[in-house]
Order: C-alpha cells, then structure tokens, then sequence
C-alpha cells in the first residue's frame, strides 16, 4: 500500500476583497514507503502549498488525501496533528534550530511527544540520532557554535529521531555550499534508506532533485511528472 496518495487535490484560499484564489490544480501523487521523490518549482509555484498539505499541517480545499489509508480530511485536527507526529519529520532550508539549546536538546525535542520507551529513553535515543549523523562529539554544542553542515546535520537528527515514515525536506540545501550540500543529502539518503522512510525534498537546485528517483516539477500549481527525462511533460491531473 501507498504511504501517501494525492487524488485531484486542489487548494485555494478566499482573498480580502472574497474572491478565490487557487493555488494547485488537480495534484496527484503516490510515494510509496522506502521512496525518494523530489519535487522542483519556482518561487510562488506553490511548493509551500503543497508540502503543507504532505506534511499533514493543511488540508485539501478539494480532493483526496490518504496517509497509509486513512483518510486525513476525515480526522480531527487532534487526530492529525497525533498522525504528523508519530509519521513525518521535516527538514527546512534555514535548519530551525533552537538558539540557546544543545544540539542533544535540539534532537530530544520530537521525543517530549512519545510515549513509553521513546519517551523515557530519550536523551540516550537523541544521543544515538547525533552518532548516526556524525555529531556525536558535539552533542552539547550550541548551534552558533556549529558550521552550516553541522546545524543541517543536526536538524536532520531532530527530523528522524522518532523514525518517521515519510520525511519532508524543503530546500534542505538552500543554505549549504554545494560539496556541504552534496554531503548532507548524501546522509539524509542513507539514513532514510536503512530505516526504509520515503523522502520527498523540495527544491529549487536540479541536482539535488537529481539524487530521487521519481521526479516532478510544479509549475503555476499543477504538477508535472519526470521533470528530469522529458522536456515536453505531462501534468499529472485528471483522474
Ligand atoms: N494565504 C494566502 N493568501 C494569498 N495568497 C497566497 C496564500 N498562500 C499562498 N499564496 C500565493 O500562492 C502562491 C504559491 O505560494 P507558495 O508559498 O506555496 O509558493 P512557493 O512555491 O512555496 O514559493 P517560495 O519558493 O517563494 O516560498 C504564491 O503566489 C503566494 O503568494
């Protein structure tokens, strides 16, 4: 089964002066578990839109949206945000971390939201996220003590801590040189890899979309498959 299915979702907002303004047109989109897609757009194509709805923080004005099978426009918010928690992990462009916290308080943060092993084990369990990406002689670092790469690598602790089952990257490079951002990617697709998550990044750079191995570009809100291979592409709309 599908660990995310997008069926003809749209989203539009009501502007001040009421009109609607429609910000996707019929999306669709399957990511299967252990998957990597990437997803390029220009600036006010709607990237942010979209991920919002992926990472189960908005809903669909119309169309469907299934988690594992669950429908999500049926759950309550509390149900949902319960779903994003135990589910999805995110990774920004400008990191997120929080100033005047280690990076071991950084990464334990998700765990105050467990329960039973997660949540008694966690400062061990951050410790052990902090191993896997290379930091674990840093781990009561401060952020402004850390390089870039650092502060990204960080972030990507916090964001698979609790083993998320899809992981969200939005331009997870933006703010790395490109051998720094090569190398986070390089780490962020391994680490998915073994715990066998699907991994969706939006981007900007072609070649960090590259590195998926399903590719789209949205473009005015609607969504174009294998944006890579095909110069003449094929909106994925419709039924
Ligand atoms: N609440 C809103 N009210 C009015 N317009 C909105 C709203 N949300 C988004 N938009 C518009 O919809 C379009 C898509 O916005 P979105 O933030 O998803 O784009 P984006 O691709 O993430 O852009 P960027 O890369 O610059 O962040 C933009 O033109 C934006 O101005």
């Amino acid at each position: 089964m599908s660990l995310l299915q997008l069926g003809r979702v749209t989203r539009a907002v009501r502007l001040p002066d009421d009109t609607i303004l429609p910000i996707l047109h019929d999306v669709r989109l399957t990511v299967n578990a252990g998957e990597r897609v990437s997803i390029v757009g220009r600036s006010g194509s709607g990237k942010s839109t979209l991920l919002n709805i992926l990472g189960l923080l908005d809903t669909p004005t119309s169309g469907e949206l299934l988690f594992d099978g669950t429908d999500v426009s049926q759950l309550s918010q509390r149900r949902r945000d319960r779903l994003r928690g135990d589910n999805v992990g995110f990774v920004f462009q400008q990191f997120n971390l929080l100033d005047g916290r280690t990076a071991l308080e950084n990464v334990v943060m998700p765990l105050m939201y467990a329960t039973g092993r997660e949540f008694w084990m966690r400062n061990r369990i951050a410790a052990e996220m902090l191993e896997r990406v290379g930091l674990g002689h840093r781990i009561n670092s401060m952020p402004s003590s850390l390089s870039g790469g650092e502060q990204q690598r960080v972030a990507i602790a916090r964001a698979l801590v609790r083993r998320p089952r899809l992981i969200l990257a939005d331009e997870p490079t933006g703010a790395l040189d490109l051998e720094t951002g090569h190398t986070v990617m390089a780490l962020m697709d391994e680490i998915v890899r073994e715990d066998g998550a699907a991994l969706v990044t939006i981007t900007h750079d072609p070649a960090i979309a590259e590195r998926g191995d399903r590719h789209y570009r949205l473009e005015k809100g609607v969504l174009y498959s294998d944006a890579r291979a095909v110069t003449e592409t094929t909106p994925e709309v419709g039924a």
